[in-house]
């Protein structure tokens, strides 16, 4: 009988079949995440070793990548699955032991909870009027620059910017106008870390294996070196903490007025009145770092690749623009959730360009993880269920779950937004594993995006401002294949390397 148990609980990652490493050295890493255009490869050995395989990370480890849908619901309901010590430890850097983002189990229910009256139904509904500012902000630069006829302008840049004037604007209670004036030490800073984000190289992947094995202690002290990364985090910590415990300070000490509706007032006034259950405000200002990073890159970059679906079809989007334009004519507040145009274009571009592509987990004790379908060992043994160990580094494959035929159909791959109006308007089978759409995108479980609802209506806002405006186009010229690659978050990528969204944008006659 001991050996019975011995032989179930052993782990069974290293006979999970999947692709031979192209190095020992980088493993299969070189493939997942320098890959000329995201999932050229993943997507490949999805097809052939299906929802569940081995690849190798940096020095020969397994790391095992799940898309399977009984799996994934397992693993993200149950909090024995813990974020992935070699996120985890960059994450304490930038963001802070005690943020959300690397808090676990009651720690992390505790700051999840304090967090949540801020991202309410009504306090987000409540931000429409700055989501509407920025984006007629944006609208009054590209109309000054188009004035003469089409430009080619790299649309990041200012959808960059303007999601910064909004995340500021709502979160902290900080208006800013960036759009205009872009010479801001919290732009500077905050794109700055983004930027360090979008390093990837062969470097990234042996440093990240070097971060796993480092202890934290070491990596903190690292931190002060003046050199690269630890330079720009730090200055962004720096920056942050200045501006968040002044901010926290005027306001609690002025015991914010209930007229004042940004998310940090709105946490404050339950920092001073709830005091049991409620957050420290040195933990607020950490929880404020997830807050900047996590809210504004991830709405922008999918913006970009909303603006760059619509350009390669103009027929989808001269009828978006119909659509919005009625519902503006019959009222100045239209539902955005009742545009279906709108909603079906927005649902199949977080489908198939998610923000990020894959999260990081680790097993956090010798556990099983159940599968929907069958998995053949490479010893020819089939199983239901795969035992991992303690520590298993587990890649939770968000962009292939989006893309599986089992769920979402035989033209899974397809950027078909027309799958939204079919049926009851949701195109997928099974049970649904994330809060929107049935999208893994915004993740799921016990810690999915607290920001869901927000950015939802913020792209609501800024792409109707946008396409009511002004027409995008193809860059005909040069430079016509934007590349998405994993550099933080799925950022597109031109042809000399940048990050760059280049579109000819036009005036709308009127
Ligand atoms: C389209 C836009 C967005 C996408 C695709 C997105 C995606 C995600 C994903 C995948 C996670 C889970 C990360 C993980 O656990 O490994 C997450 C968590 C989070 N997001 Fe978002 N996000 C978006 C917008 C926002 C916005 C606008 C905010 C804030 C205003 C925000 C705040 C957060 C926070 C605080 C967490 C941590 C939640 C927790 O650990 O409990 N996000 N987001």
């Amino acid at each position: 009988a001991y050996l019975a148990f011995k032989k179930r609980s052993a782990s069974q990652v290293a006979k999970v079949p999947g692709p031979s490493p192209s190095s020992w050295v980088y493993g299969n890493m070189v493939e997942l995440d320098l890959a000329p255009t995201y999932g050229d490869y993943e997507f490949a050995w999805q097809r052939e070793y299906g929802p569940v395989y081995r690849i190798k990370g940096a020095f020969g480890e397994d790391r095992l990548v799940v898309s399977d849908p009984a799996a994934l619901q397992h693993i993200m309901n149950n909090r024995s699955f813990i974020r992935a010590i070699a996120q985890w430890k960059p994450g304490t850097l930038v963001f802070g032991q005690g943020s959300i983002f690397c808090a676990e189990e009651e720690n992390h229910r505790r700051i999840r909870a304090a967090l949540a009256p801020a991202f309410s139904v009504s306090v987000i509904r409540s931000f429409a009027p700055v989501f509407s500012e920025v984006a007629q902000r944006i609208t009054r630069v590209w109309e000054q620059t188009t004035l003469s006829g089409p430009r080619l302008l790299n649309v990041c840049e200012l959808i960059d910017r303007g999601t910064l004037d909004i995340i500021s604007h709502t979160a902290l209670g900080s208006p800013l106008d960036t759009v205009t004036n872009p010479d801001h030490p919290l732009a500077h800073s905050h794109l700055e870390v983004l930027a360090a984000g979008f390093k990837r190289s062969k470097a990234t992947i042996i440093a990240n294996f070097f971060i796993q094995r480092t202890p934290l202690a070491v990596l903190q002290a690292a931190a002060y070196l003046p050199t690269g990364a630890f330079a720009v985090i730090r200055k962004f910590r720096d920056v942050t903490q200045e501006l968040g415990s002044r901010l926290i300070k005027e306001k609690v000490e002025s015991a914010t007025e209930d007229s004042e509706t940004d998310m940090l007032s709105i946490l404050i006034r339950g920092l001073v009145g709830n005091r049991k259950k409620s957050i420290s405000s040195e933990e607020l200002a950490e929880q404020l770092r997830v807050i900047l990073l996590g809210g504004q890159d991830t709405s922008a970059v999918e913006l970009s690749w909303m603006l760059y679906e619509l350009a390669k079809d103009p027929e989808l989007q001269d009828a978006l623009r119909a659509e919005i334009l009625e519902a503006r004519a019959a009222s100045d507040t239209p539902d955005y959730d009742a545009m279906p145009l709108l909603n079906a274009l927005m649902k199949e571009t977080l489908r198939l360009y998610p923000a990020g592509p894959y999260l990081e987990r680790a097993a956090s004790d010798d556990l099983i993880i159940p599968l929907a379908e069958e998995l053949t060992l490479t010893d020819g043994e089939r199983v239901k269920q795969l035992n991992v160990a303690k520590g298993q580094y587990i890649i939770i494959a968000v962009a292939a779950y989006n893309r599986l035929q089992s769920i979402w159909g035989p033209d899974a791959d397809v950027f078909r937004p027309s799958r939204w109006l079919e049926g009851n308007g949701n195109p997928s089978k099974g049970q649904a594993i994330g809060p929107y759409a049935s999208l893994f995108t915004f993740s799921g479980g016990f810690r999915p995006c607290i920001g869901w609802r927000y950015s939802v209506l913020e792209m609501q806002i800024l792409l109707c401002e946008f396409l009511a405006n002004f027409k995008f186009a193809p860059n005909t010229k040069v430079d016509n294949v934007l590349r998405p690659m994993f550099c933080g978050t799925l950022v597109p990528i031109a042809s000399d390397g940048q990050k760059r969204m280049p579109l000819v944008v036009e005036r709308v006659a009127l």
